[in-house]
């Protein structure tokens, strides 16, 4: 099969393979390459067995006893995806050894950058409080209380009515839920049900639509934990045993749709290892630029990046090219963030272990955000989990620290000191823009030694007689770059290719001793 062939084939399966509803097409050496979703993103895998939906996915998604409950619950149902006028509350502990390492102001901002993830939700006050703990009944202390009633209770005289109230708090407890909606005259939502709303609204994918319906429900089990915990002997249930048995039921089916969906990936995977692709997973903390950096590297039109926390749920894999004509898949993965309960995010671990299989993986960091050190520090965290739980070690070689967005940085001194003093052995910092391509060429340079490095491929040139057996095996088992007529033989073709040590000794045994 000579090369022209080989790349029909390979776009043309890939095509198959592609939602284009969802991902349009881009250039890449010429060639329309598209975006894989990773579910199917076995572009070259020639059965087409994978898992459509099913009527039970479809049901667990549009069930509306469990609505009603998640309703009531966690204030999340379709209808809050309307305009809502929102107050933000941050509380923080000003002093002891509970307080928060991040500054009440950044922890603040994050909260504002969760709510302007939702398109309809408008930030109308926006107030950090500082509490003595965040475990009293009220959480504020009576003072304050009041004059936070104070502050929403002018506000809804003048000015826009207020539609909800958000506590940048990972989980309230039911109580509190209860005494602050009652003291407010509004729904209360924490950190959790936001991160849940905003996660149903960008779950694309059956896989992480029935990923966050799994995500909801330790919610409305605690919820309904701390209710009995506390009201006994008032005779009141959150409840029915109808409701529970149905919870119980939903929780069951989504984890058995979920394996089914997962084996399938497991499948994909081991086709995708047998065919050999060099996998680059880009991982980082969310809106650091992951999607972005990957629309640079494979200049992927269709690609949307999007200013909004947890833009990308799905693990997905596109194509692109190294310097050396070497294709690769870099997979796109959901971001980290702190402060998210763990229950919340356990449910994504999945898909993020499928990418620290990668063979190397690329950090991505904001350069320009201010909290930026301690989300390195974050992800680097929870990769080491990650890992500890896996089948591969996280070695250095394997991974890329990126610094993102460096066009916003005015000059690089003002990096934070930990940024300017990373050395190549902890792992120099690629400073770079996906938006204004600054440092980009250098990363692929950088991507490629570490992909031929850690993946045991070398680049060469082989002299091979014209028209021989030696092209078509070149061809099947070697990334071939290059042709050219040998300018020292009229028979001979120089053939660049990039191979494995041990194609290149098959081929040694294949054709250069039979030669001999
Ligand atoms: N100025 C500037 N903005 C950037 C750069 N890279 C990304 N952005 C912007 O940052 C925002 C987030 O970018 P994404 O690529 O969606 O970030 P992500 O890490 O994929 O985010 P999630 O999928 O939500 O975790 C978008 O508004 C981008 O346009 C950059 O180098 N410079
Ligand atoms: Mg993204």
């Amino acid at each position: 099969m000579n090369r022209c062939l080989q790349l029909t084939h390979f776009n043309h399966s890939r095509d198959k393979y592609t939602d284009s509803s969802k991902y349009k097409s881009g250039r890449v050496a010429g060639q329309r390459q598209k975006a894989i979703a990773q579910t199917e993103d076995e572009g070259s895998v020639d059965e087409d067995d994978g898992p459509g939906e099913t009527n039970n996915q479809a049901e667990l998604i549009e069930d509306r006893e469990y609505d009603s409950v998640v309703s009531s619950a966690m204030h999340v149902t379709k209808r809050i995806l309307n305009v809502q006028h929102v107050a933000i509350i941050q509380p923080y502990i000003k002093w002891g050894p509970r307080k928060s390492p991040t500054k009440p102001e950044l922890l603040l901002q994050e909260a504002e950058a969760l709510v302007r993830s939702l398109p309809k939700w408008n930030i109308e006050l926006s107030m950090k409080v500082p509490v003595e703990t965040l475990d009293k009944r009220q959480l504020f202390g009576t003072g304050k209380l009041d004059e936070l009633k104070g502050i929403i209770q002018a506000r809804q005289e003048a000015g826009t009515p207020l539609t909800c109230v958000f506590i940048s708090k990972g989980t309230l407890s039911y109580n509190q839920k209860q005494t602050l909606e009652q003291e407010f005259r509004l729904p209360v939502m924490d950190r959790y049900s936001v991160v849940v709303q905003i996660l149903r609204l960008h779950a694309v994918s059956m896989e992480a639509k029935l990923q966050v319906a799994l995500a909801e429900l330790p919610y409305i089990w605690s919820q309904v934990k701390d209710h009995e915990g506390t009201s006994k002997g008032s005779g009141r249930i959150l409840l029915s045993d109808s409701q529970r048995q149905m919870l119980q039921l939903r929780e069951r089916k989504l984890r058995n749709e979920l394996t089914i969906i997962r084996s399938h990936r497991e499948l994909l995977r081991n086709r995708r290892r047998q065919k050999n692709f060099p996998v680059v997973a880009v991982v980082g903390y969310t809106n650091a630029g992951k999607t972005s950096l990957i629309k640079a590297l494979t200049e992927e039109q269709s690609l949307q990046p999007r200013d909004q926390l947890f833009a990308t749920l799905d693990v997905t894999a596109h194509a692109g090219l190294l310097p050396c004509r070497l294709e690769v898949l870099y997979m796109d993965t959901v971001g980290f963030m702190a402060d998210i309960p763990t229950g919340l995010i356990e449910c994504f671990v999945a898909t993020l272990e499928d990418a620290m299989l990668a063979d190397v993986i690329v950090h991505v960091q904001d350069m320009a955000h201010e909290n930026c050190v301690e989300q390195r520090v974050h992800v680097e965290r929870t990769l080491a989990t990650l890992m500890r739980n896996g089948e591969r070690s996280l070695a250095p070689e394997r991974v890329i620290n990126v610094g993102n967005k460096i066009d916003l940085v005015p000059n690089e001194a003002a990096l934070p000191q930990e940024h300017q003093t990373m050395t190549p052995e902890d792992g120099k910092l690629h400073l770079i823009s996906s938006r204004t391509l600054h440092g980009v060429p250098e990363l692929l340079t950088e991507l490629e030694r570490r992909v031929l490095r850690v993946t045991g491929r070398q680049r060469l040139v082989i002299r091979v007689p014209m028209g021989g057996p030696e092209m078509a095996w070149l061809y099947k088992n070697a990334a071939v770059t290059e042709t050219a007529a040998d300018p020292n033989n009229a028979e001979r073709l120089l053939v660049s290719a990039v191979i494995t040590e041990a194609k290149l000794q098959q081929f040694r045994h294949l054709f250069i001793r039979r030669r001999g």
